[in-house]
């Protein structure tokens, strides 16, 4: 739109050059411009009357030295001063044009007209104009207090005026907020915040469609600085804020003389010239057409003036009059915030900043100057899957940078302080006395992936030669060196409990370890443990590092592995993720030295701490009942030191530390944080992944240790008694209700007492072997240890059987157990064992029914007998028997199976006939026989099932009941 600035200072010829000063005295200069252009060919792309008038105010205010510019008042006598348009001021100028333009009932006749100026209408002019000052100032003094839409300007150094508010007019709240974005997640290599706003300033424009008069203000009063990207659309040009004159002071009000206006007149901006006379954006309808917007608007003034967005597009397009003040709502700021965004050319970042929270794909694709289908067909090529997706988490957003090599710096460091007080075996008391522990670490994987293989290469290959042999393999963790830098540094593998059914005692391995090696053979992928065990290392907030193995082996396949890996949330690090993952064999060693390097790296990136200088405190990692030594456990110090004489708990069972062997199987005295040794003398064996602590005496310990076997055993039984997991038999009983022949459930629970903790892997392996199907096996407690009171009582709860594996029930157990009707079964193989547990599950089962064949018989004829029908038949095979059950079939289909219910022979009953013999046949509840039918005579037997058979049935039945299985 144009302005009163910039029209005064146009030549005819579209160029800078005088006002006819002669005409804006005579008041034609403005109507003359407004509907016949410069030159009277060429129209000004702005609403006519809006144009006069805010010459006139502008001047005006101009002329008192007001020190605000014509765009606050333009905005307020447009929108909220009503007064100003229909009021009688206006109209004694209406002859002269400028004035009555505002009118738009009134504007396109008169202002064609010439105006006669007598020395009364110029008094009038006067007296009316007066009447707008005053209102211009009182508009000016609310608009400087409530800060709506009339920006107050201020005037800078050069005497152009400036915004002094942060974002008046919304697009310079985008601008602001961009800026904010680009604090935060936009940092250039080697250069300081400012110069990266700097970059971002100055990089290219593109034009913005919809600029609205305030989106180009800043271009305007400051044209040689670097123009903000949404602030450049020239053939949108704004009103140039044309500088106010430096010294005016409110208290320098003169006469007001019309013909000090084209002094007065500001120099214009030669590119705000360029804007207006640019062919390019040409005027889009005709003034009328404007006009006739207006006059709607005049009409019904209390219409609500809320618009769209879009509206600003149009207005700016057309160059309707501008709305400012309140109408720059909220919507509107935002809708031109977007469109500069959209309109902005994308300089692709050198680093980039990523939350743990990710980023979203449209952010990312802005900060990496691509399109989002660009990334997605990426990400996808990588086998990530993201329908529907808005947010990359932080390994996608790594892994995309990556690609368009831009460098990704995480926001949020941890702090080692937050780590020291988020793990549970640091007090706030050690913070200040913390020192460099060894970490430790934990191998998992699938089954035959090669876990034991590495564990025993890093074993023979790390461990000192003298000392490998001395290893003692029982006690669950051994330590190795690994050379960093040279330096041989510390680090404790724990052996890991195994697999399959094991998943809780995993867990507790993974919640005692720093680090967790999870080998992933390259040649098979990931497999359902796999899965498991990052669950398992993920839930315990472990550090996960990837070991891709058996790469010599033919078929290996790592870059599936590493595909496979991403899928679940791994990301490798070669693919801008943070997961290391290291290709190795095992067997041969290879690469080995390099995973080992990378679990240092890992190991110093987490700065494992410990106070070494306090009570012990850590975890149980095994636990067995030694014949001679009585209660062994393996505990690893995660705090403080553990000395021999020391007084433990250890969840519910205590004693005093006798001795205390070292992974050699050396004794010793002492052993410091990550640490693991073996212990004698407690009074119980404990559970693996219990807690230990060391207290100031026995009386304590045992307290604490009872308290916890109570709160454990209440548990037990309230927790875990009578629960089930969900098995196929219980998806099949609430499918069938029990109305489906061949299936019938049961539960049966288990209290498993064994000599070692491996045990109880070895004997869950064995019992995975048995179906399930129908009689489900709950594990309702499986540890080490002597049968005692406490598992009787737990039997009893739960109605369970008490199974012990190489151990022993006293005598006063055994005695408990009778009185309670509670059944033990103690054994030495662990095959009798399997084989009572089967025969228990068993004895569970229904029995089936089996049919046994006699043999079948034609239908010949049909006759009456009774009240009902009877077949005629010639035994062709085996015999048919009295009150034998029987099928009839009817070209191969049955229908009927019953009861035989009267057989005769020529008249007289009798208890059977014989192949090649005639009968009569007759069925109560039967009597659609037809010639040609056969009947099948057989008897049906009960058997027991073996749990196969039954598993079988129940897989057919399922079937039957249209369930997939
Ligand atoms: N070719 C090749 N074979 C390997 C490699 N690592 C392990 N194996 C073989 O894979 C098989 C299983 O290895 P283990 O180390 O027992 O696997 P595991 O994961 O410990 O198995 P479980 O203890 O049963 O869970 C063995 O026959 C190993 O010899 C390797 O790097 N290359």
């Amino acid at each position: 739109m144009a302005s009163p600035a910039s029209v005064t200072n146009l030549g005819s010829k579209g160029r800078p050059g005088p006002l006819p000063t002669a005409a804006v005295r005579r008041g034609h200069l403005v109507s003359r411009i407004s509907f016949t252009g410069f030159d009277g060919v060429r129209r000004l792309p702005c609403a006519p009357g809006r144009l006069c008038r805010c010459m006139v105010i502008t001047n005006l205010i101009e002329e008192k030295g007001a020190q605000f510019s014509s765009r606050p008042s333009v905005s307020v006598k447009a929108d909220d001063d009503k007064d100003l348009l229909s009021k009688p001021p206006q109209r004694p100028v209406r002859p002269n044009g400028p004035p009555e333009s505002m009118n738009t009932a009134t504007t396109s006749a008169p202002a064609r007209k010439p105006a006669v100026a007598t020395v009364q209408e110029r008094d009038k002019v006067r007296e009316s104009l007066d009447e707008v000052l005053e209102k211009a100032e009182k508009l000016k003094a609310s608009s400087s207090g409530n800060g709506d839409g009339g920006e107050n300007h201020v005037l800078s150094q050069d005497g152009v005026s400036k915004p002094n508010s942060p974002a008046p007019m919304g697009v310079e709240e985008g601008v602001h907020s961009k800026r904010t974005k680009t604090l935060k997640s936009i940092w250039r290599k080697g250069n300081p915040v400012s110069s990266v706003h700097k970059v971002v300033r100055d990089r290219p424009r593109t034009e913005t469609r919809g600029q609205s008069i305030s989106a180009a203000k800043p271009s305007v009063s400051s044209p040689s600085k670097p123009v903000p990207q949404l602030l450049t659309r020239p053939s949108v040009a704004p009103p140039p804020r044309r500088p106010v004159k430096a010294d005016t002071s409110q208290e320098k009000k003169g006469p007001i003389l019309i013909d000090k206006f084209a002094s007065k007149r500001p120099t214009v901006d030669p590119a705000v010239a360029e804007a207006l006379v640019d062919p390019v954006k040409p005027v889009r309808g005709p003034p009328a057409k404007v006009k006739d917007n207006r006059r709607k608007k005049i009409i019904a003034p209390a219409a609500p003036r809320r618009r769209m967005p879009n509206d600003d597009r149009r207005s700016v397009d057309d160059d309707a009059p501008v709305r400012k003040g309140r109408r720059w709502n909220k919507a509107k700021r935002r809708a031109a915030r977007l469109e500069a965004l959209e309109a902005e050319e994308p300089v692709r970042v050198e680093i980039l900043e990523v939350g743990t929270e990710g980023m979203d794909i449209d952010e990312l694709a802005y900060q990496l100057a691509v399109g989002e289908s660009e990334i997605l067909r990426f990400l996808s090529v990588r086998g990530a899957m993201l329908d529907n997706v808005q947010t990359l988490d932080k390994d996608l957003v790594k892994m995309v940078c990556m690609e368009y090599e831009v460098e990704v710096l995480e926001s949020d460091p941890v702090r080692v302080e937050e780590m020291a007080k988020k793990n549970e075996f640091l007090d706030v008391e050690d913070l200040d006395k913390l020192v460099a522990r060894p970490p430790i670490v934990t191998i998992m994987g699938h089954v035959d992936h090669g876990k034991t293989t590495l564990l025993d290469y890093i074993r023979k290959s790390k461990v000192v030669a003298s000392e490998a042999g001395g290893i003692t393999q029982g006690i669950g963790a051994y330590q190795v060196l690994v050379p960093v830098d040279g330096n041989p540094q510390a680090c404790v593998f724990l052996d890991t409990p195994g697999h399959e059914a094991f998943g809780a005692m995993r867990a507790r391995g993974a919640k005692v370890t720093d680090i967790c090696i999870i080998v992933v053979a390259a040649d098979d992928g990931v497999r359902p443990q796999t899965n498991e065990a990052i669950a398992h290392a993920k839930a315990a907030g472990v550090p996960i590092i990837i070991a891709i193995n058996k790469v010599d082996k033919e078929g290996a396949n790592p870059e599936r592995v590493m595909q496979e890996l991403s899928q679940i949330g791994l990301m490798p690090e070669m693919w801008g993720g943070d997961t290391p993952m290291i290709q190795i064999s095992a067997l041969k060693g290879e690469n080995v030295d390099e995973l080992l390097e990378t679990v240092m790296l890992v190991a110093e990136l987490q700065e494992l701490k410990a106070n070494p200088d306090r009570n012990a405190k850590g975890t149980v990692i095994e636990a067995c009942l030694d014949k001679a030594k009585g209660p062994l456990a393996t505990l690893v110090v995660q705090n403080g030191t553990l000395n021999k004489g020391d007084i433990l708990v250890c969840g519910e069972a205590f004693g005093k530390i006798r001795a205390m062997y070292d992974d050699r199987g050396s004794l010793v005295d002492q052993a410091g944080p990550s640490n693991a040794v073996q212990i004698i003398g407690l009074n119980n064996v404990p559970l693996a992944g219990d807690e230990f602590e060391s207290v100031d005496d026995l009386d304590v310990a045992r307290e604490r240790a009872n308290t916890r076997a109570d709160a454990m055993r209440i548990e037990r039984i309230n927790a875990k008694a009578g629960e089930g997991k969900v098995t196929l038999s219980s998806i099949a009983a609430s499918v069938s209700s029990g109305n489906q022949a061949g299936i019938d459930t049961h539960g049966l629970n288990v209290i498993l007492k064994v000599d070692f903790q491996g045990s109880i892997e070895a004997i869950r392996q064995a019992i995975e072997a048995l179906p399930q199907e129908n009689v489900s096996l709950r594990f309702l407690l499986q540890a080490p240890g002597d049968v005692s009171v406490s598992d009787v009582d737990l039997a009893v709860a739960s109605e369970g059987i008490v199974f012990g594996f190489n151990v022993k029930a006293p005598g006063s157990v055994k005695k408990y157990a009778k009185q309670k009707s509670v059944e033990i079964r103690l054994y030495k193989v662990i095959y009798d064992l399997i084989d009572d547990l089967r025969n228990a599950m068993e004895g569970l089962l229904d029995l089936a029914e089996e049919e046994v064949p006699l043999g079948s018989a034609k239908v010949r004829a049909v006759f009456s007998s009774g009240s009902g029908k009877a077949a005629g038949c010639m035994v062709t095979t085996g015999k048919v028997v009295e009150d034998c059950n029987v099928r009839v079939l009817r070209k191969g289909k049955e229908v009927y199976v019953g009861t035989l219910d009267s057989l005769r022979r020529v008249k007289e009953t009798v208890k059977e006939v014989g192949a090649g013999l005639e009968c009569g046949i007759g069925v109560d509840d039967f009597d659609e026989w037809e010639e040609g039918d056969v009947v099948e005579a057989f008897n049906t037997v009960k058997k027991a099932r073996t749990l196969e058979e039954a598993s079988a049935s129940v897989t057919a039945a399922l079937k039957g009941a249209g369930v997939q299985v």
